[in-house]
């Protein structure tokens, strides 16, 4: 099983952990919107790792965007393998094809 598969995996077994044991249950025990927020949060900081951080920090940040990426898929019961199929279904097509296609 590849990492992003076991981390949905864990994901899923601890969401209903108890919050004081588990950052996950507690994450869910707070709720949709604070899923959604601490997404927001480490994709800005993300953000700042790329453009004035030291490599290893975009690394961090990036993990911690793919964690709370997993958490709130987890929390809305879409699957990782219907992200990677939707992936899969955009292979091969520019992104500029795709986007000039919206403005026809
Ligand atoms: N991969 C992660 C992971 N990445 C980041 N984090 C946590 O995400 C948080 C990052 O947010 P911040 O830096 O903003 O921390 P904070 O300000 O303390 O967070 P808040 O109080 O605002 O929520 C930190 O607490 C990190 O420890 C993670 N917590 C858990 N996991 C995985 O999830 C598994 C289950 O964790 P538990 O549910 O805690 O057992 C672990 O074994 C890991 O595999």
């Amino acid at each position: 099983m590849d990492t992003l598969s076991r981390l949905e995996a864990t994901i899923a077994s601890r969401r209903n952990a108890d919050p004081a044991s588990s950052y996950v249950a507690q994450l869910n025990h707070r709720g949709l919107a604070v899923m959604a927020r601490k997404l927001g949060e480490e994709a800005v900081e993300t953000i700042t790792a790329a453009l004035a951080g030291e490599r290893e920090e975009l690394v961090g940040e990036a993990a911690d965007v793919l964690f709370h990426l997993m958490v709130l898929l987890g929390a809305k019961d879409v699957t990782l393998a219907e992200v990677l199929a939707e992936l899969d279904r955009r292979e091969g097509t520019s992104g500029l094809a795709e986007k000039a296609s919206r403005s026809e």
